[in-house]
Parts: C-alpha cells; structure tokens; sequence
C-alpha cells in the first residue's frame, strides 16, 4: 500500500500536521518523512540545519522546551514506540497565544508535526520510543531554555495514567528546574 504525503493545518497558525509517504510491501516498509519539493508544493517552506534523535523510556517526559532566540521550527516524529507530543503557542501576538495541542505521535503510523518557531515543545512518553527532529534553525546551548512541563497556567492534560501514575514519571533534573509561565511572561513577555 503507498500513502501520499498529506499535510493538515491545526488551530494555532504554522503547527501542520504531516502524513509522509509510505509504501509497505513484503519486506517491511520505505517512509519519506521529509522533501524539500514536496513541502514546498504544499506552501510549506522548511530548511534543515540539524537533524537528531533521542531514544526514550516508557514514562520519560522531556518538555516544554524552546530557544530563547534563534528559535527553531522542528520536524518532529516517533520513529519507533509512542509519544504523546505537545504544542505550546507562546508567540504574544497569536490568536492562540498560551494555546496547547497535543498528538499521538506512533512509529507504526509514521506521522509526524512541524512544530513553527515561537512555540514550546515536549512530550511524554508511553512506550519505549525513539523521536527525531529536522531542525530548521541549529542549537544554541546559551538560549537553550523552556517553562515547567506541569505549569499551572499552560494547563497540559498530561495522561500520566497511560504510564502508570505521577510516580512513574522520569524527568531530567534541568526539566525539573525550568521557570513557570509566569516568570517567561516577566521575562519575556512572549515572542
Ligand atoms: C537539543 C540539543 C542538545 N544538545 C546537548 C545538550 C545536552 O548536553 C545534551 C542533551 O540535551 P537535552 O537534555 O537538552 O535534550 P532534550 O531534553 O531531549 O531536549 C530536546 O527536547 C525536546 C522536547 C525538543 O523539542 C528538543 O528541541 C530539545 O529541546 O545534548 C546538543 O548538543 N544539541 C542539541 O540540539
């Protein structure tokens, strides 16, 4: 079976949701997740400076991380296992401003989201998985940066009982030190 490339705008503005080509066949199956042409007949302009992955354990939450400038558009898909991936809108002047989404993001299904720059990102998951990220602007560690995964007034629905409880959860200290929409909001004001 061949699957086509679909691209499927969200609510908050630039956050499209990508169905890649796929062809199955005896042998197993061939994903295009990414063509510069294809993207670009869609109306949809992605360059990439930097593509990395990050193998994860079931209950792992990594979240909700941005560049504080420089901030980078990201192709991002689960290439293997499942993550439930998050979207946060924190450019000042967007209708959905301090907007969340989230997706199933599940290697068997092969689909992925362009997270725009000026949104937090993160996700948690829940099964042993493996993400990758087509970055559209490279690291920089200095403006390396986010807002606390469980934040009041951003409001994620994490479905923490698909991994078993709030004790299950496994954060990097970093995740767990993050500042509070609010403190952006002084610092930033949004971007
Ligand atoms: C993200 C990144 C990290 N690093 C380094 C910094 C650190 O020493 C090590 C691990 O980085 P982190 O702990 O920040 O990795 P992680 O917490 O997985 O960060 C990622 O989270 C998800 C949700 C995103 O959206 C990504 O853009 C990125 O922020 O790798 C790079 O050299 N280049 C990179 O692009």
């Amino acid at each position: 079976m061949i699957q086509k490339f679909e691209f499927h705008e969200t609510e908050i503005a630039g956050l499209i949701e990508v169905t890649p080509f796929n062809a199955d066949d005896i042998r197993g199956c061939f994903t295009k997740d990414y063509s510069k042409e294809v993207f670009e007949a869609n109306g949809i302009h992605h360059d990439l400076a930097e593509v990395f992955y990050t193998t994860s354990h079931k209950g792992v939450i990594r979240a909700l991380h941005f560049q504080r400038v420089k901030q980078q558009p990201k192709l991002v898909r689960c290439i293997w296992g499942h993550v439930w991936d998050v979207v946060v809108d924190l450019r000042k002047d967007s209708p959905t401003f301090q907007k969340w989404l989230a997706f199933d993001l599940i290697g068997d299904k092969h689909n992925e989201i362009l997270v725009p720059a000026g949104c937090a990102h993160g996700y948690l998951v829940l099964e042993d998985s493996i993400v990758s990220y087509k970055c559209g602007e490279k690291f920089y560690g200095e403006y390396d940066d986010g807002i606390l995964w469980n934040d009041p007034d951003i409001g994620v629905a994490w479905p923490l009982e698909q991994v078993g409880g709030p004790e299950k959860v496994i954060l990097a200290d970093k995740d767990q030190n993050l500042q509070t929409f609010a403190q952006f909001m002084d610092s930033y004001g949004g971007f």
